[in-house]
């Protein structure tokens, strides 16, 4: 199994600013993942350095195999790009853009780019100036998918998007993975995220909080109402680390990470313990999740650190695909 993306102990900062700290990460070819974080994150820094529009003060970057400090250029004719404000030209229409990028690529776009397009039912004659945002949505997507580049990197590619054309956008990108190529997309579109993504690494003031696969994220990870009798100080110990707890009167809610997880026994253990009446649970959104990571007010989580999520390289089940 090889990695389409290689980030190790990558630093950079703007004069005192820090805008990615210290990332390692793998993305695995062949999957759909996703970048989250607030804004200020630091994804768009981490994505131009991939693509070698910037450098980093520390680290070492790859993109399929090439080191993008080093072969930025090879990198950037290989890989499909949606930046977070693409520019077209608007006295254009999408054919002539398509005509006028063919250029730079080799045999097979033009005609590749007016199949894309005609699947996105995109008018080739109409004028770039009098498209709605999807539809010039759909034409940067085309381009970027033309030249058939086995990695596509997406920043915020559905920001500004209607509800129906998001969706579409997101599941041609489960449409991608599925032909063998690797997606990397940066959205803070949490809900639409969890549809589409294998892997999910969540960026908080440049440091990376989470990293792993969406599926192992969720199974160890649990959401727990706990009522007592009367209204407890504390609340109820529980095995595993607590991301999150919050009080609503006789009520506990915990987010909680344990690799060993066993619902049915924990919950008969916790009704075990005096004062406690009632126990409920679910399996978190990834929002929930995101938020108990990051802290709903952009501040750091306030309970303890959870055991760090086994990371692609040293994901067993991974390296047996
Ligand atoms: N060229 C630059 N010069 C100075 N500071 C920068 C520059 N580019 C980014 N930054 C700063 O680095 C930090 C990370 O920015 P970045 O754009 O990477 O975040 P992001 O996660 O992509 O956010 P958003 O979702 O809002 O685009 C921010 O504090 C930003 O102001």
């Amino acid at each position: 199994m090889s990695n389409a993306i290689e980030v190790r102990g990558v630093t950079k900062r703007f004069g005192r600013q820090t805008a990615v700290d210290n990332v390692s990460l793998s993305v695995p070819a062949g999957c759909v993942f996703a970048l989250l974080g607030e804004n200020g994150a630091g994804k768009s820094t981490l994505i131009r350095m991939l693509l070698g529009l910037a450098t980093p003060d520390a680290g070492e970057l790859q993109v399929l195999g090439r080191s993008s400090t080093a072969d930025g250029e090879m990198i950037r004719r290989q890989v499909g790009y949606v930046s977070e404000r693409p520019t077209l030209y608007d006295w254009m229409t999408a054919a002539e853009i398509g005509w006028f990028t063919a250029g730079f690529y080799g045999d097979g776009f033009e005609s590749n780019y007016r199949q894309l397009l005609a699947s996105f039912q995109v008018p080739a004659d109409r004028k770039i100036a009098h498209m709605s945002k999807g539809m010039r949505a759909k034409v940067v997507l085309s381009l970027a998918l033309a030249h058939r580049p086995p990695l596509l990197v997406m920043d915020e590619p559905t920001s500004g998007l209607d509800t129906l054309v998001r969706r579409e956008f997101l599941e041609s990108m489960v449409d991608q993975a599925a032909s063998g190529r690797t997606v990397l997309l940066s959205s803070h579109q949490i809900g639409e995220v969890e549809r589409v993504a294998d892997w999910v690494a969540i960026m908080h003031e440049g440091r990376l909080l989470e990293l792993s696969r969406l599926d192992q994220m969720k199974a160890t990870t649990r959401a727990w109402t706990v009522t007592m009798e009367g209204a407890a100080s504390a609340p109820p110990p529980m095995g595993g680390a607590v991301l999150a707890h919050s009080r609503h009167g006789r009520q506990w809610q915990l987010l909680v990470r344990d690799a060993d997880l066993d619902v049915d026994a924990t919950t008969a253990q916790l009704m075990d313990r005096s004062g406690v009446v009632a126990v409920d649970s679910h399996t978190p959104s990834l929002e929930e999740i995101f938020v108990a990571r990051i802290g709903p007010d952009g501040s750091p989580p306030p309970a303890s650190e959870p055991e760090p999520m086994p990371t692609p390289w040293e994901d067993e089940r991974l390296q047996q695909l």
